[in-house]
Formats: structure tokens, C-alpha cells, sequence
């Protein structure tokens, strides 16, 4: 069981404390506890979130701000978006925003306190920093990958996550496009000769990409984007995957990943890194390649055998591969691109018409501006209403927003273990107040629960926190408004 200290005591709301009367309270060991007073000074209660970042669809009546947003710190790494870091700042949040990653022991310190941390691709919440996360409700990867953090322990712990599944792909399968052509072209090393003064005009080994087949490996949210885009330049699509999925225009799904590396003159990868995707790429695949075809990598670096591509490039058979992402990839920019990495990085850095770009087939102004508003518009959402909805690691579970003819209502979130008899304790415990609305779904091992109860004032509030926080099935109890 918690207990709120007083250091975790919100003295008031939003600058009104004199309209305030309930006691509030906020971010301790593994819950949240804010509730507002409705009385003298309405303006002070109620904020429409639609004011603070107006992008979202508005209802037309006001919705009740919750708790004092001040109070709630925000750690964000990796250099996310000014657009997600500005909607963040509106809600008054405390935001302090890193633009690299922090090695591990800087970001278990900084962890400790914050109650949201927004990070991209590098960062890496395993549990074993995310144990030391005591006040941490929500993580946004501002990316579309979420193979950085341990996903089970967050829900296990109440930790929900969010992330832009599709915001990037474009520029992904855009970039893959410039690769096949800058590939087939080996304008790559063209343009490094003649930055080095070497005039080296070559047509053998370069080929149009008309009339080629492309091979699309996982065929989701970039794959297909890429498959429309390389049949209008005249390209064959051939794509495998896990699913029975529609190929677009005139692909065609492979029933193998061997079919599809024996057809394919060009193959790009565009899988998750899950342990059935570790070294999928890797000498029995480069065999079944055809000689003088590409491999491009855009997905993650776990995902292909680099020596074995090394020995594929030095063998003829590959004539060329674009790499974007690596094993181990440094924490910013600046940083050296060696062996201290990757043992084979130098081998790699020497092969002939191999194109190495630092992790960016997301980054373009159009993808981070985007990623930066929804992500940020999730946690905005999960923070002050507890709203779940396309959070990767827990159910989702939405109520419309409580408004300004609902005085006196709490928001209750309780996130607990998925066992059975929960519920019926949990409404013994509600069941005592009028619950206008009740929404509860489970994921695996963690169960999420709404209510919005009304006519309840601030010793009560305390009560019902306080009873659902006695129930051993209880990972995270919230009460919002
Ligand atoms: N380089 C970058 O900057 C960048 C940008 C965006 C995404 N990515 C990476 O690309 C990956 C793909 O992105 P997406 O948005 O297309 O993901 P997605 O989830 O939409 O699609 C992935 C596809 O891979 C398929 N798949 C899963 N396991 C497979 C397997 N073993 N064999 C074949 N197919 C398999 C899935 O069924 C799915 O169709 C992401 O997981 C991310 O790691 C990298
Ligand atoms: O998962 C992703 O969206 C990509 O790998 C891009 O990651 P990044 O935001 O760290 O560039």
C-alpha cells in the first residue's frame, strides 16, 4: 500500500489555490491522486484542451481540466519535435527536453523523477532502469518502433505506452526509392571519388531500375507504401510476409523469404526487431540471393548478420547494400562512427557502393512534425483524462471527458492485476457512489478500469482512493478531477 506524502501534496490548482477546497495529492510510489474543487472560481476548474493545441476534433462543451498540470515533469530525449514539445508545455507541464539520448546511469537519475519520459528509437527502457521509475505513468516513443522498452514490465507496473505507428513511413519507403536508384547508379561512390578530385565516369554494373524486381520484406505500414512507389517507376513488387495480406496494384505476397531472395534483384527489409527477426538476413539468405542484387536495411540493425553482408559484398555477391540502421548506434550526433561500436564497423566503412546514412529514414521535418503532435496529443490525453486509446502495452479504454455541467465528478483509473473477482470488490468499493459510467477491458496479464462517479467530495475521495489502493490485485490507482 502507498501512502501520499506531504512533498507529494498539491497545495493548489492552476494559480487558483483560494477556489480550492478538496485535498489533492499526486505521483507517489506507484500512484496518482488529483481532484479539483468545483466552487467559486469555474474558470480556474475548467480548460478545453481544444485551446491548449487545436488540432484535435473539439466537443463543444468545455471539458474539466484535471488535477494541477504544473505538478507533472516531463523528461524528453532524443531532440522530439518542437511541435510535441510545445503541446506539452501548454498543459503547463514542467518539459525539460535533451536532444540526445543519456547513457544508462544519467538516465536512471533523471528517471526518478519525472511521471512522463518521451524518447525515440535509442533510448533503452528496460526494466531494469524502469524499476527505478517510481513516479513514471506514461512513456511516448515519438518513433514508430517500441522494441526499446520493455513493454510487459511497463504494463505489469502501470506504465502505459504510446507511439506514432505511421507518421514516418513515407519518408522511409521515400528513402528507400533514392537508395534503389543511388544503389543501382553506385552514384554513392561517384559522388565520394569526385568530393575526393577523382573524375571516374562508369556505366558497367550501373542499371536502370525499370523492369526490376523489387522484394519487399514485411509488407505493413512503410512495405506497402514503398510498393505503390517503386511501381510507378516501373519496378516488379514481390513482398513476404508473416500475414496473408493484399498486395497493392499488381505485387504479389511469396509464400518464403527464400522465394523472394532467389526473384528479387533488389530486397529491402521492413520487419520488427522480435526474436524471430534476429539475423533473418543472414548466410543462408545471402546465398539464396541472386548474384549482382541489393539488400537495404531500414528496419533494425538486429535484423541483419552483418559480417555475413560483408562477406556477401566481398564474394561479388551482392552488388551493393544501403544500411540505416546498426546493432549499436551512437547516442548523438557528433559521435564517431567506429570499431569501438561494431567490431566489423572499419570493414564495413570500406566496401565499395555501400550506403551508410545515421539512422534517418524517419527524419524529415513533415514525419517529426507530425509524430511530435500525436504522441504528444496521446500522453496529453492519458495524463489528464486517462485515456488509453492506441497505447501498444495496455487495453484500450476511453470515456468522453467530463464537462462543465458534471460538477463534483471524479475520474477513477484503476490499473490492476488480471485475476479473477477484481471487479466485483472494485465495485463494492465504487458501488457506495453513483457511477455514471464504467469502462474496463484487459490485455494479457493487466486489467484497466474507468468510472466516472459524481456527488463525491473531498474526504471520500480520499476513501475510495485509499480502499482501492488496499486490494491486492491493485498495480496503479488514479483519481483525476
Ligand atoms: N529506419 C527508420 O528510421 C525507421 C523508420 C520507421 C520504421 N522503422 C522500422 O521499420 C519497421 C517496420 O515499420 P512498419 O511501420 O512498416 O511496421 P509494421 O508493423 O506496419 O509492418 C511490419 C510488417 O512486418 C511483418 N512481419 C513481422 N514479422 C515478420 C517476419 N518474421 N517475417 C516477415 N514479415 C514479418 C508484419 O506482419 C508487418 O506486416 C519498424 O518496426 C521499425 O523498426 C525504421
Ligand atoms: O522506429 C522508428 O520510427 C524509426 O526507427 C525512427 O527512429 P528515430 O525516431 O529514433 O529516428
Amino acid at each position: 500500500m502507498s501512502t501520499p506524502t506531504p512533498a507529494q501534496a498539491i497545495p493548489e490548482r492552476n494559480g487558483h489555490g483560494d477556489a480550492l477546497a478538496r485535498t489533492v495529492s499526486n505521483s507517489f510510489s506507484n500512484s496518482s491522486f488529483g481532484t479539483q474543487e468545483l466552487g467559486s472560481s469555474p474558470q480556474a476548474s475548467f480548460q478545453s484542451l481544444a485551446s491548449s493545441h487545436g488540432t484535435h476534433q473539439r466537443p463543444s462543451t468545455k471539458q474539466l481540466k484535471p488535477f494541477h498540470t504544473g505538478d507533472i515533469k516531463v523528461l524528453l530525449l532524443e531532440n522530439v519535435n518542437k511541435t510535441g514539445q510545445d503541446i506539452l508545455r501548454k498543459q503547463g507541464y514542467q518539459v525539460e527536453a535533451i536532444k540526445s539520448s543519456l547513457p544508462e546511469d544519467q538516465l536512471i537519475e533523471k528517471i526518478r523523477d519525472v511521471q512522463v519520459i518521451g524518447i525515440r528509437s535509442k533510448t533503452q527502457l528496460t526494466a531494469s532502469v524502469l524499476k527505478h521509475a517510481k513516479n513514471l505513468i506514461v512513456i511516448g516513443c515519438f518513433c514508430i518502433g517500441t522494441n526499446q522498452v520493455d513493454l510487459k514490465y511497463a504494463a505489469e507496473n502501470g506504465i502505459c505506452v504510446f507511439n506514432s505507428p505511421f507518421s514516418n513511413s513515407r519518408s522511409v519507403a521515400e528513402l528507400m526509392i533514392g537508395e534503389i536508384i543511388a544503389l543501382a547508379r553506385q552514384f554513392g561512390d561517384r559522388n565520394t571519388e569526385l568530393h575526393n578530385g577523382i573524375w571516374n565516369k562508369v556505366s558497367a554494373g550501373c542499371w536502370e531500375v525499370r523492369g526490376k524486381t523489387l522484394g519487399i520484406v514485411g509488407y505493413g505500414h512503410v512495405g506497402s507504401q514503398l510498393s505503390v512507389l517503386a511501381e510507378a517507376m516501373g519496378m516488379k513488387v514481390i513482398y513476404y510476409d508473416v500475414t496473408n495480406l493484399m498486395g497493392l496494384g499488381l505485387s504479389n505476397q511469396v509464400p518464403t523469404l527464400d522465394h523472394l531472395l532467389q526473384l528479387a534483384d533488389f530486397v529491402t527489409l521492413h520487419v520488427p526487431e522480435i526474436p524471430e527477426t534476429t539475423n533473418m538476413m543472414s548466410t543462408h539468405q545471402f546465398e539464396q540471393m541472386k548474384k549482382g542484387s541489393y539488400l537495404i536495411n531500414a528496419s533494425r540493425g538486429s535484423v541483419v548478420d552483418i559480417p555475413a553482408l560483408i562477406h556477401a559484398s566481398q564474394t561479388g555477391k551482392l552488388a551493393g547494400a544501403a544500411l540505416d540502421v546498426y546493432p549499436n548506434e551512437p547516442g548523438g550526433n557528433g559521435a564517431h562512427f567506429t570499431n569501438d561500436l561494431n567490431t566489423w564497423t572499419q570493414d564495413l566503412r570500406d566496401l565499395k557502393n555501400i550506403i551508410l546514412t545515421p539512422h534517418i529514414g524517419g527524419s524529415t521535418e513533415e514525419a517529426q512534425s507530425a509524430i511530435g503532435v500525436e504522441v504528444a496529443e496521446s500522453l496529453v490525453k492519458y495524463v489528464n483524462f486517462g485515456i488509453t486509446s492506441a497505447a501498444v502495452n495496455m487495453p484500450e479504454v476511453t470515456l468522453r471527458s467530463l464537462t462543465m455541467e458534471e460538477p463534483n465528478h471524479v475520474r477513477v483509473v484503476y490499473i490492476h492485476k488480471n485475476v479473477p473477482g477484481v471487479l466485483r470488490k472494485v465495485n463494492e468499493i465504487l458501488g457506495d457512489h453513483n457511477v455514471d459510467k464504467q469502462m474496463t477491458d484487459s490485455r494479457g496479464d493487466v486489467a484497466y478500469l474507468m468510472a466516472d462517479i459524481s456527488n463525491v467530495n473531498t474526504s471520500e475521495i480520499r476513501e475510495l482512493w485509499q480502499s482501492l489502493e488496499d486490494l491486492g490485485s491493485r498495480i496503479r490507482t488514479r483519481v483525476l478531477y
